[in-house]
């Protein structure tokens, strides 16, 4: 697992693997480095020791699936990197590619550090529910201060080989090959002294107003936590450093470490990181599948429609370098569309300045605007992101169809409309899928990729091949009513109405699930997204408006429990946000403070005494979840329709779509954490009380887990003999 080389003196370790591209900690690999350090000190030929990694990668630190592993990887690191440090002859570390977690805090132990202009480095540990164990939170401020290790411990931010120098956490940036530059140094090194070098003996530079400093830093850090535990925890470690000799601030590192470790955050944000990677490894029922699909090049894209949606894709394809032709259907909606979008570029440029990168977008050659389909006759790839309007999005479709090259991919952007529908007026359906973004498109990084009956392999590898240049992480899904994510939360917010009906306020739903760790409630979140969305896809469906049957009973459809309460608050002009009043009141139309509206209370108490319902206390219990057991019951009706191959795919939709808590790991994951057999007598008992709500009766799927013993998550899907895509 180790190559050791003594070569001139010098005794050099690499670490490497030979099964693995990236180069991550197994006990292994820890003992080959102690004992090749070992071995250096002991062999008085050898004068100075460089440690470098294999393939130009220096290491993403710990194997994160050793964390829950009974031996627990990893953990015996801060050791070594103490070893490292005490070494009589000068270590150099030659830092290329990644220098992550573990790996950089061995950097740490080293007595120079030398970085490739292109490396990266980092303490991500936060983002997997952990702190920088290896004696990290000890080190870092030591050698950079303590705010600039706060902000790169508490975040676990990535940072370039130039702020890196900037920060002095490297002695150089070299440009040419860094382990022949990190050899040189070494050479020079020998028998200079080391003391001032280790940073363990080193004092934390003072700030002249530290407490205050540190107070401020944690409101801050906990704001930003939402809930997580990790980074408050973080926050502990360094301050302990600030207060206490290196040696207790190790063993306070290491018994906040211990908390974390065995925190159901860790555990949940470590089966986050891995869904996430898991999604890029699509498979259809059909059996088409990434292994055997191979994604097209797009080196000319164009989308149709410069809404709120179309500006964001418009953004995001320029972001990612890909040229983009953007049409509007007239002069007068290019002209606002091409301000909004310039506006957005000017502000994400200004973002990537502060990094050091930059946004190249006035040249026509990469973005251009028109109002005449024929520009569109050259591009690879479409992007159709007009409004949700299925005679609007066939008409289009169609002209695509005629004007487009044939080999080009037509996208659509809908939130839950059919993909065969609008597929079947074109020529080539093998061609056409859905590209699902969330709004703001150049912020949110979810992709719903969903495919169609007819949509080929290749489509779906170039749309997905399409998320990763654009940063995104797509999720391939089938085709459905809402697909993933809107179908799961039908039902969630019919829940939180229902809820408001019987006696809650739209306050009190929001904090129970805000408490919980969604970003935003429910009512929050309609009022953001405008309430007329769904009116008027309520509208199409028949359930509101005129095309309803007269005599129609006001709180039922089609002998089910229905609501009526967001159609009369859009009745009375109640949009949301963009109208200043909603479930709440704005300070001003497009205002964004919401704040409780008694005009709401009156308005709900008026509704339950015309329909006679019976005013009944709420409480916190029965909102979570009657709102969450019913969008996981739904979600286990998906996973048996074969809509998505696995439960990690509808947690990663939630996790990067809908706001979920990273920290609870998804809602599927989070069902699997409460127990599926609670969940299911939860909803027996709800849907006995609600039987006219079909969404509280439990899934076939979940009663079949729970009568097969409750198995793990990863187990779930094998407990489904034939998968089925519904349409
Ligand atoms: C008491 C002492 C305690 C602790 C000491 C140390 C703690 C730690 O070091 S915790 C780990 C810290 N490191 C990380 O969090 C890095 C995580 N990895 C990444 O951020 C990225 O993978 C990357 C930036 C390193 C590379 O990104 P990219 O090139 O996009 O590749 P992928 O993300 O797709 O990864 C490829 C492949 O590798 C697996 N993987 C990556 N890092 C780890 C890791 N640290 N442990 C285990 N596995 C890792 C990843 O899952 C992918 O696997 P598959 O190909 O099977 O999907």
């Amino acid at each position: 697992i180790q190559n050791l080389f003594i070569w001139n003196r010098l005794f050099l370790l690499v670490f490497c693997n030979s099964t693995e591209s990236l180069i991550y900690f197994s006990l292994a690999v820890l003992q080959a480095l102690e004992d090749g350090l070992k071995r250096a000190d002991a062999d008085p030929s050898v004068k100075a020791v460089t440690i470098c990694g294999e393939n130009g990668k220096f290491s993403a630190g710990a194997d994160i699936r050793g964390f829950s592993s009974p031996n627990k990887q990893g953990l015996g690191l801060g050791p070594i990197v103490s070893l490292i440090e005490r070494s009589e002859k000068p270590v150099v570390a030659a830092i290329e590619g990644i220098a992550l977690g573990g790996g950089l805090e061995v950097t740490l132990g080293c007595h120079y550090r030398i970085a490739h202009v292109q490396a990266r480095m980092g303490l991500p540990e936060v983002t997997i529910g952990l702190l920088p164990g290896a004696e990290g939170t000890q080190r870092l401020p030591r050698l950079i201060g303590v705010p600039a290790a706060l902000d790169i411990i508490t975040t676990g931010r990535h940072i370039s080989a130039s702020e890196a120098l900037k920060l002095g956490l490297v002695d150089e940036v070299v440009e040419e090959n860094t382990v022949e530059a990190a050899i040189r140094l070494a050479n020079r090194l020998i028998g200079q002294p080391l003391g001032h070098r280790r940073l363990s003996l080193k004092p934390v530079p003072k700030l002249p107003n530290m407490e205050a400093f540190l107070t401020e830093a944690l409101v801050k850090v906990k704001k930003r936590a939402q809930g997580c535990l990790a980074p408050e925890l973080c926050f502990q470690a360094i301050k302990a450093a600030t207060e206490q000799p290196f040696a207790d601030g190790v063993r306070k590192e290491r018994e906040l470490f211990n908390i974390l470790l065995t925190s159901g955050q860790a555990k949940a944000l470590q089966y986050a990181f891995f869904a996430e990677r898991a999604v890029e490894k699509w498979t259809t029922p059909s059996g088409a599948s990434w292994k055997t699909a191979s994604p097209q090049p797009i080196r000319k894209a164009a989308v149709i429609g410069l809404g709120t949606m179309g500006r964001g894709i418009v953004t995001s394809l320029v972001k990612a370098k890909i040229p983009v032709v953007a049409l509007e259907q007239d002069l007068e909606y290019l002209n606002t569309g091409r301000k909004a979008v310039m506006l957005l570029l000017e502000r994400e440029a200004m973002k990537m300045e502060q990094g050091g990168q930059t946004l190249d977008f006035n040249n026509p050659a990469r973005l251009q605007f028109a109002v005449d389909f024929d520009v569109l006759r050259d591009v690879d790839l479409v992007i159709e992101a007009v409004f949700e309007n299925m005679a609007l999005k066939k008409e289009i479709f169609n002209k695509l169809s005629r004007i487009c090259k044939p080999e080009a991919f037509l996208c659509t952007n809908t939130s839950a409309l059919n993909i065969d529908e609008i597929a079947s007026v074109t020529s080539r359906p093998q061609q056409v899928i859905g590209t699902h973004f969330f709004s703001p498109a150049h912020v949110m990084r979810l992709l719903e990729i969903i495919y169609g009956r007819h949509t080929s392999p290749t489509t779906i590898a170039t749309a997905m091949q399409l998320a990763k240049v654009m940063k995104k992480v797509g999720v391939v899904v089938g085709n459905c009513f809402g697909f993933v994510g809107n179908r799961m939360m039908f039902p969630y917010v019919q829940q939180a109405v229902f809820l408001l009906e019987e006696g809650s306020r739209p306050e009190d739903v929001d904090q129970v699930l805000e408490d919980f760790g969604f970003k935003i409630g429910p009512f929050r979140m309609s009022d953001l997204a405008g309430l007329d969305v769904g009116w008027r896809s309520r509208k199409d469906q028949g359930l509101t408006g005129p095309t309803l049957a007269p005599g129609t009973s006001a709180r039922q459809r089609h002998g089910y429990r229905y609501s009526p309460l967001p159609d009369l608050l859009c009745e009375k002009g109640r949009f949301g946000q963009k109208t200043g009043k909603g479930w709440y009141q704005y300070e001003k139309a497009g205002g964004r403070t919401a704040k409780p509206d008694p005009w709401i209370h009156s308005f709900l108490s008026e509704y339950r005494d015309t329909h006679q319902i019976k005013t009944r206390f709420i409480d916190q219990e029965e909102i979570l979840e009657r709102c969450l057991f019913t969008l996981i019951n739904e979600g286990f009706d998906i996973l048996a329709e074969g809509i998505a191959s696995g439960p990690e795919h509808l947690d990663v939709v939630y996790i990067n779509g809908y706001g979920w808590p990273k920290h609870r790991g998804g809602p599927m994951f989070y069902a699997s954490t409460v127990g599926l057999p609670n969940i299911l007598a939860k909803l027996q008992k709800y849907s006995e009380i609600h039987p006219d709500v079909p969404q509280l009766r439990p899934s076939a799927f979940l009663k079949k887990l729970v009568a097969m013993g409750n198995p793990p998550l990863n187990d779930w899907m094998s407990y489904l003999h034939r998968q089925s895509n519904k349409l």
